[in-house]
């Protein structure tokens, strides 16, 4: 079977600093990911996560190896990769919820007929259907994430790159996006990369998780399989082991504990 993505010892060397430096953030970054799989990257800050989802995304490109995307070079950024930023500053704030959303396929010149009902079911998927005569400035922030999902989604991409979307959300609102995701992603059968630093909610969301190992260099120490069923809960052993076990991980790699206690 195709791999979604694949990376062969890849390098990221970024060079031309201000002082004619350059630094070594990735090498030998070996990484599958399955078709259909919800995949989250972890690791501690600065280690080079959104650096690995930028190669895959094409906005950069690898100093050293390959990516690929279903067997095919990445070589820019192509609408079978779609990317949720972190910032709600990716939208359009003077278009509405509507208009952001179709905004790619009538960039691309589709007719009406064709993109209005993939804008509808996306808008529906994310239940905002009733919201999209709003503007950004009208909405909270999930619902604003909830707009770039569904934005991305509307250009039909095979993959979902999602860097550290929920991470500007307070925790109440984190958790019911937690689970929109999950119900999302098990409508659309996307495949998922998604950046997080919080051991729980990769837990809560991922098939499978990659540890990244400590920057310079930085490169996918070890992946781990999330055996449970969804949806997961918090507080059962199955989820309190594998989050003891990847916060070891991660400690090691920090140099410190970075455990934060369970919620
Ligand atoms: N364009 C660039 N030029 C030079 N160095 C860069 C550039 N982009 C990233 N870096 C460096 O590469 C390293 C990895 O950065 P990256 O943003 O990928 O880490 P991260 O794991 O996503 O961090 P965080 O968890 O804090 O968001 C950092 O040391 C960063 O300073």
């Amino acid at each position: 079977m195709t791999s979604a993505i694949r990376m062969r010892d890849v390098e990221m060397n970024f060079s031309g600093g201000r002082d004619g430096s350059s630094y070594l953030a990735l090498r030998n970054v070996n990484l599958e990911i399955r078709e259909g799989e919800f995949f989250c990257l972890l690791g501690p800050s600065g280690c080079g996560k959104t650096s690995l989802l930028n190669l895959i995304a094409g906005f950069v490109t690898p100093t050293r190896g390959k990516v690929e995307s279903r067997g095919a070079a990445v070589a820019h950024p192509g609408k079978d990769r779609g990317v949720v930023f972190q910032s709600d500053r990716a939208l359009f704030d003077w278009l509405t919820v509507e208009e952001n959303v179709s905004f790619g396929p009538r960039m691309r010149g589709e007719p009406q007929a064709q993109w209005r009902p993939v804008v509808d079911e996306m808008l529906e998927l994310v239940g905002l259907a009733d919201h999209r005569r709003k503007l950004p400035r009208e909405l909270s922030g999930g619902m604003k994430q909830r707009v770039q999902i569904a934005r991305v989604l509307a250009n039909s991409p095979d993959i979902l790159l999602m860097d550290e979307p929920f991470a500007a959300l307070d925790a109440y609102t984190r958790g019911v996006m937690q689970k929109e995701v999950t119900r999302i992603w098990d409508a659309s059968r996307r495949t998922v990369v998604f950046v997080t630093h919080d051991i729980a909610e990769a837990i809560w969301l991922a098939d499978r998780i990659g540890i990244m190992t400590r920057g310079p260099g930085s490169h996918i120490r070890q992946v781990f399989e999330v055996d449970l069923p969804r949806p997961r809960e918090r507080m059962t052993t199955g989820f309190v082991e594998l989050f003891n076990r990847l916060s070891e991980a991660i400690d090691a790699e920090a140099g410190h504990s970075a455990k934060a206690p369970l919620q």
